[in-house]
């Protein structure tokens, strides 16, 4: 099954061809901000097709389709298991395809890599390791240099931006490990800011997060999503996708549904997302959507 959707709030800034007019100042002053050329008009940004990905013997994506519209703010969902992180995994390049393609624009994806940036799952990240809010953030930066470059005015630049935008300037001096949960996953996304690209592939972003630092993190993609960056978000309540995102997309290893995340939350989606696949003990998926409509 294959879907293709556009986001309900106004077309994307960065993706229509006066964009550079539309911007806010502090970005139109920031050109470094954005490595990548505007397009013309809302268009899909990530185009998956006939994606099967198989670690051994299991099947982790079986022949998903679905187009992503740049500029837009999706929440990626599905039961444990049903492979949003390989998704995500797959559009980096970083799992091999075993059918389908995936394309940035019309571009193979190895050929746009620098235009992806990653957040992984928190407990992927060593969070004791000794390093400091600024050098983490320059590595967003290190892709773009070559193997004995050093760092240009631009990219220090790049990185004060970042951590400016993400309001830890303050902080840069400071070691990852004396810092919040919140504060933490401000640092990488500003690594990924720093970077410059323009789509955002996030893994389970708000887990551990508190009511304060989940509101915002909404907050700062939703003003990602008003610039026009495209961000893709794994997500497991179905109450903050209600709350906080436009579309959303529904795996179980197959395609269940995309699109608003009011048409795709619905009582037979979920029941088939969660029922059909590895979540049998999830025995009242309308219960989940109760919850998911009214959050308390
Ligand atoms: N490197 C790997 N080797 C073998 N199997 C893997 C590997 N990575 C993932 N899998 C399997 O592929 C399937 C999809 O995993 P994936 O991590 O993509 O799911 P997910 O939806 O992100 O799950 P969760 O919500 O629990 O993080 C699972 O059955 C998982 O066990």
């Amino acid at each position: 099954m294959s879907a293709s959707f556009a986001p309900p709030l106004a077309p994307s800034r960065l993706c229509d061809s006066s964009a550079s007019a539309l911007l806010p100042p502090s970005l139109n002053s920031q050109p470094s901000a954005l490595n990548f050329p505007l397009s013309h008009a809302p268009h899909n940004i990530l185009r998956i097709s006939d994606v099967t990905v198989r670690h051994g013997r299991v099947t982790a994506l079986d022949r998903v389709s679905v187009n992503i519209l740049c500029g837009s703010l999706t929440a990626l969902l599905g039961p444990n298991g049903a492979g949003k992180s390989t998704l995500l995994r797959a559009i980096l390049g970083w799992h091999p395809l075993d059918t389908g393609e995936i394309r940035i624009g019309d571009h193979h994806t190895h050929h746009q890599l620098p235009r992806l940036a990653y957040l992984p799952q928190r407990h992927l990240i060593d969070w004791d390791f000794p390093i400091t809010v600024r050098a983490v953030v320059e590595q967003g930066r290190y892709p773009a240099l070559g193997l004995f470059s050093r760092f240009s005015k631009s990219d220090h630049a790049a990185v004060d931006r970042a951590l400016d935008e993400l309001d830890i300037a303050a902080l840069a001096g400071r070691q990852i490990s004396q810092l919040s949960g919140g504060q933490q996953q401000r640092v990488f996304l500003a690594r990924a800011l720093a970077q410059g690209a323009d789509i955002f592939l996030l893994d389970e972003p708000f887990a551990g997060l508190d009511l304060h630092a989940t509101e915002e993190l909404a907050h700062i993609l939703r003003g990602w999503q008003a610039q026009g960056r495209t961000v893709v978000a794994v997500v497991h309540e179905l109450a903050l996708a209600r709350e906080h995102f436009v579309n959303a997309v529904l795996l179980n290893t197959r395609h269940i549904a995309s699109g608003s995340v009011a048409d795709v939350l619905n009582p037979h989606n979920i029941d088939t997302a969660y029922r059909g696949g590895h979540c049998a003990h999830i025995d009242d998926p309308l219960k989940l959507i109760r919850t998911a409509t009214f959050p308390k």
